[in-house]
């Protein structure tokens, strides 16, 4: 065994363009899209997609917006073959929208490919043999000279081929296979010849699709090669330059957009990135990373989970939870400092803003995700996303003490049981903590005094006994602590004092909150009623029953009811 494995690797050589001008660039506008779901995607997956797939995944594209589709190898199989006859004798092709397939350079399969074609309105017919000096060598055993007159010759084939079948308006697209792989001048000299002879002009181009078939470099020196191509190559004006990045260093949405930025025109990929080993191309990642630079992408990812839902279906691959921009995960926030950030940026956020939440690049409702899982509360999570699950689900806006009081219950509860909690569990713990929806009754009963104060009396159930309140003070609150205090040995007092309305219309609710200083205790008590006063009131008794509960509340006369 090598002692030093990693010495049988060769390391990938840096290309000299010193006056590159990819990194100034910016992309201001979408390219051509080429979906190769049907065939790049379909050829790595451990099941290929029956009719009834492929199908759905054809309509599906065609609902997203891409104008150009390749819907198979036809010459491969029985099942592409008839795939395509299907898709062109049931008129299931829309007339904005163009299909491609691809064939190798062997005359029978380029005989079968057009016979596959027949009566389609348009078709692009794509053409590949590796260039790679490993493929030359090793697979094809050919030379230079060889490799250069096995693509001129296939792509004259194909040039009379498609002048014998009028009816269609073909397109052609070559692809130098394992371009990233090859020596530029080669890739340039193939791609020269090949665009020779099939003769295209400006205002019917050829298609030159550079591949990272494997990616071995770093995406800079894919921009490098596709750069120096798009300067060198001849007729570019009559080329249409596009690229076919693979992600086996993990970095093909890297490759497609610093390419986009080298010169390229057009680009293939797969929805969420299937394709042969790491996959193809994400196509979404690029569409959408475009959408959050300002830029319409020409693809509709509205409703991103249904596409999902249908890539898995035809896949039979699931799209993993931090998959970018469709992922279960992928908006949701679970830690602290995160949540309290977006809680905060949301609530500054005015119709009609920039979109500039903090963790959140792009707005999920823009995809048809709600904002329901973009904070979720475990161990991690501070008061912010307490505080918003409990604003976003149930409308309680805690004033901020009370947010860090509460968040403090809750990591008590996380800390026993270090399970997730949604916002159904942190209504019930903050229900349970401040007895809301069962407080006590108080029976108030609210008057005026002969020199004008405000007169309460009620009956207040405070946990260690049930008391009766007559007081008279300044509003209902203050008569009600005046009340209160004549009775308590512990004095209480009213430091602060949030409301806001639940709800609307008869079923509307008031909740009040109040921050209490009971002896030598600070803490809150939260009240709910349909009366503002009431409500006051029960967040009052509220914070007692909790100070009675911690033992911090002492009563001096025992006037029951
Ligand atoms: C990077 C890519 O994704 S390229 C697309 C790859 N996709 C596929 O291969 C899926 C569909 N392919 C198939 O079903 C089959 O490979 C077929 C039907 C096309 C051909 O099958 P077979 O004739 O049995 O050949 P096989 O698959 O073993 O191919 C190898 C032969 O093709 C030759 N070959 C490979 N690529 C090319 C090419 N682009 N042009 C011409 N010949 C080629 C090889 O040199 C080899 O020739 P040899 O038999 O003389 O050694
Ligand atoms: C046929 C070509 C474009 C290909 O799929 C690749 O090189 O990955």
């Amino acid at each position: 065994m090598l002692k030093q494995p990693h010495l049988k690797y060769r390391a990938f050589a840096p290309i000299s363009l010193p006056d590159r001008r990819w990194p100034g660039v910016q992309i201001t506008q979408a390219p051509l899209w080429l979906s190769t779901d049907l065939r790049d995607g379909n050829q790595a997956l451990i099941e290929p997609m029956d009719p009834e797939r492929k199908l759905r995944m054809f309509q599906m594209l065609v609902k997203i917006g891409f104008k150009e589709i390749e819907v198979g190898f036809p010459s491969a199989s029985q099942t592409d073959f008839d795939f395509v006859r299907m898709l062109i004798e049931d008129g299931q092709i829309p007339d904005d929208v163009t299909i491609q397939v691809l064939t190798q350079a062997r005359q029978p399969l380029i005989e079968r490919t057009f016979e596959s074609l027949v009566g389609a309105k348009r078709a692009v017919v794509h053409l590949y043999n590796a260039v790679a000096p490993v493929m030359r060598r090793v697979v094809l055993g050919m030379t230079e000279d060889q490799i250069v007159d096995l693509a001129v010759t296939h792509t004259a084939m194909i040039r009379e081929m498609a002048a014998r079948q009028p009816e269609t308006d073909f397109r052609f697209e070559y692809s130098p296979e394992m371009f990233s792989g090859t020596e530029l001048a080669f890739s340039k000299r193939v791609v020269d010849a090949v665009t020779e002879a099939w003769g295209p002009t400006p205002e019917r181009k050829i298609i030159i699709n550079l591949p990272t078939t494997v990616e071995h470099s770093t995406p800079n020196v894919f921009a490098d090669m596709v750069e120096w191509m798009h300067r060198h190559i001849e007729r570019r004006e009559s080329v249409i330059l596009s690229v076919h990045p693979h992600n086996d260093r993990g970095t093909g949405t890297a490759a497609a957009e610093l390419a986009l930025m080298a010169g390229a025109d057009r680009i293939e990929g797969c929805l969420f990135g299937n394709g042969e080993r790491t996959g193809n191309l994400d196509l979404v990642n690029i569409a959408l990373n475009l959408y959050t630079q300002g830029v319409p992408p020409g693809l509709d990812f509205s409703d991103i989970d249904e596409v999902r839902r249908c890539v898995e279906h035809c896949n039979q691959l699931p799209v993993h939870p931090r998959h970018p921009y469709v992922g279960e995960l992928v908006y949701t926030s679970f830690s602290g400092s995160h949540q309290d950030a977006i809680k905060k940026a949301f609530s500054a956020r005015k119709e009609g803003d920039i979109w500039e939440i903090p963790y959140l690049p792009i707005d999920p409702k823009d995809l048809g995700r709600s904002y329901e899982a973009v904070i979720r509360v475990n161990s991690q999570s501070g008061k912010g996303g307490i505080s918003y699950l409990l604003e976003s689900e149930y409308g309680i806006e805690m004033p901020r003490r009370l947010q860090i009081e509460f968040s403090q219950i809750v990591q008590g509860v996380m800390d026993t049981h270090g399970k997730e909690l949604g916002a159904a569990d942190l209504w019930q713990i903050f229900d349970r903590e401040y007895g809301v929806k069962q407080a006590p009754a108080l029976q108030p009963q609210i008057g005026t005094a002969e020199d004008g104060q405000t007169t309460v009396q009620a009956q207040a159930d405070l946990c260690v006994r049930m008391i009766k309140v007559d007081g008279q003070g300044r509003g209902p609150i203050d008569a009600f602590v005046e009340g209160l205090n004549k009775q308590l040995q512990t004095q209480v007092r009213v430091l602060d004092y949030h409301e806001h309305a639940l709800g609307s219309g008869a079923d509307a609710q008031a909740v009040a909150y109040l921050e209490l200083r009971v002896g030598e205790a600070t803490l809150f008590g939260v009240g709910m009623d349909s009366n503002i006063a009431s409500a006051s009131l029960k967040a009052i008794v509220s914070g007692l029953r909790r100070a009675a509960q911690r033992g911090v509340l002492k009563l001096v006369r025992l006037q029951t009811v």
